[in-house]
């Protein structure tokens, strides 16, 4: 039996009079009619009121990883790529950067001199080899008492922070710095280890090093001009490792705090400031020349320069001494007769590729117009990898939505740049673990990159056997998608071990100077996290 009106008042109150005409019914339901529509209209305006009061907090996104993980290389594909000229609307993650035109243009030419001295640093590096190959084999030569097979060993590693201008990134095993004695040895012949010929240096490469001498001025120019973020640093601190476990929140120092909103590295800023000054028509003219200088410079010893890359006996010698300049970040060798020119015109590809170390934090304010982050805010802080850039990062932790960890697999048998002692595959490890069991970070979400897949590809078709530097990988196939799943779970676990609230395990493959899968893994990354940011919002 259905409930009388006397029990329930508001059904009373809403129910049809009596009595009711068939055209009285008529009004009254579409006075109702009316009524819900204005209402329902109501209510959605106030649900896109609330998504965009939502949406009108910023969503926070960091990118963190140890140097030369590709943090500013992701950055770079997107935003380098797709300046507000050439925004495609389709594109999942177009980050419209705040540049005008003319920005984007003199960043263009900036990079210019950061790509010129990546070339002028790979030639040096090979110079320097040849310089102490050379030596050695001279004094080889000389009669016994004054002969060794072994080559003088090269100045020590500093044992505190300090910056090198002449220190390469040359990767894996060159080991310049700190060289197992053995494999130093080897190059050369030395007791207990197989004899190999003696390289035989002539008069050619005595006369390319003569000539090539002014690239050592151009190099220390183009340092200077581009100020610390042009050297790498070096630190044997271990406590720099991953300084922000359980920190109290520091206070953002202002030496470590570059931020910048409209730019991209304070190094670049540098050239970006004289040419704005073009009022300034003495400072203008005397960054031109300089620029000119180094061009001409340079492209005066383009044969010079291909003639030392393509020479057999210094391809022997760099194989010996298992120097592989050519996976080194910011390799232009092979691109030198295109480059080492007056009228060099750069690409895009070339900028992907340019290595500049990030100083400090770089902060990149970008705001959606298309896609599902239309009308939303990101805030996204680029920092600084190197052991001892890591203490300011937790002063970005506070209130972050994710966290994009960029670790490169290529690196399982490389060291730190910074710490030759450290594997920098173990040192991805013991940074992830840190970033997991963060507390401040327990609601963040962390998007893992398992990056540089394109230079693992390479090195495993070289022949590069992972167990002899991972032990634990055992005699599990020897391929990229064996490597990286074992990889992944390793991760994987870690962050099940560590997370003090169970989270999802989101990773992906990447390479990240293939902008186009960059911009289509960025788009699933930018859906993901942007749900989660309003899902935030919606629990505060
Ligand atoms: N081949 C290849 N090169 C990459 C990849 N990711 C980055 N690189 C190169 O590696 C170098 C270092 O990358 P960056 O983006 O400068 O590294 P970072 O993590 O920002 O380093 P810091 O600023 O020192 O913390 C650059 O020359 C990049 O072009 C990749 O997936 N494949
Ligand atoms: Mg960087």
């Amino acid at each position: 039996m259905g409930r009388s009106f006397e029990e329930d008042p508001l059904t009373a109150a809403l129910a049809p009079p009596p009595n009711e005409t068939p055209a009285q019914r008529e009004v009254r339901e579409r006075a109702e009619s009316e009524a819900k529509r204005v209402s329902d209209e109501i209510d959605a305006q106030l649900r896109r009121e609330r998504e965009s009061e939502k949406k009108r907090k910023p969503v926070k996104l960091l990118l963190l990883g140890q140097s030369e993980s590709g943090k500013t290389a992701t950055l770079k594909s997107e935003s380098e790529l797709f300046p507000p000229s050439r925004l495609v609307s389709t594109l999942p993650l177009d980050f419209q950067l705040l540049y005008c035109k003319r920005q984007w243009s003199e960043e263009r030419t900036s990079w210019r001199c950061v790509i010129l001295l990546n070339l002028v640093r790979n030639m040096n590096d090979i110079l320097d080899i040849l310089g102490r190959e050379m030596a050695a084999a001279n004094s080889s030569a000389l009669p016994a008492a004054s002969s060794s097979n072994v080559v003088k060993p090269p100045t020590a590693i500093p044992t505190s922070t300090s910056s090198s201008p002449s220190s390469s990134p040359l990767s894996s095993d060159s080991e310049f710095d700190d060289p197992p004695p053995r494999r130093q040895s080897a190059s050369v012949g030395s007791p207990g280890s197989p004899r190999l010929p003696p390289l035989k240096f002539k008069d050619k490469h005595r006369l390319l090093r003569l000539r090539l001498a002014p690239l050592r001025r151009v190099q220390a120019d183009l340092e200077q001009r581009l100020g610390a973020a042009a050297t790498e640093l070096y630190t044997t601190d271990a406590k720099s490792a991953a300084p922000f476990e359980g920190s109290p929140p520091l206070k953002r120092e202002k030496e470590f705090s570059v931020h910048s909103t409209n730019g991209w590295k304070t190094a670049l800023e540098r050239f970006r400031v004289a040419r704005r000054r073009s009022g300034e028509e003495g400072v203008l003219r005397k960054v031109r020349d300089m620029e000119d200088e180094v061009q001409g410079v340079i492209a005066g010893c383009r044969e010079d320069m291909r003639s030392v890359w393509e020479d057999r006996v210094v391809r022997e010698m760099l194989s010996r001494r298992k120097v592989r300049v050519e996976d080194s970040p910011g390799f232009f060798l092979n691109d030198v007769d295109r480059i080492a020119r007056t009228d060099y015109q750069i690409t895009d590809d070339d900028i992907i590729r340019a290595r500049l170390r990030t100083v400090g934090v770089q902060e990149y304010r970008v705001t959606f117009e298309h896609g599902h982050s239309a009308g939303s805010e990101w805030r996204m802080y680029d920092v600084g990898g190197t052991r001892s850039s890591r203490a300011v990062w937790y002063s970005y932790f506070d209130d972050c939505d994710a966290i994009i960890f960029l670790a490169p697999v290529s690196c399982f048998d490389e060291k730190l740049a910074e710490d030759k002692r450290v594997n920098r595959l173990e040192d991805s490890y013991m940074l992830w673990k840190s970033v997991c069991a963060c507390k401040l970070l327990a609601r963040t979400q962390l998007v893992l990159f398992l990056n540089k897949c394109d230079l693992l590809q390479a090195k495993l078709m070289r022949g590069a056997k992972i167990r002899d530097s991972v032990p634990s990988f055992g005699d599990r196939r020897n391929d990229v998608a064996t490597a990286t799943r074992y990889f992944q779970q390793h991760f994987k676990e870690i962050q099940r071990t560590c997370s003090p609230v169970q989270r999802p395990f989101y990773v992906h493959l990447t390479s990240v100077i293939d902008t186009k899968s960059t911009a289509v893994t960025l788009g699933a990354v930018e859906e993901s996290i942007l749900r989660d940011h309003l899902r935030r919002a919606d629990l505060m």
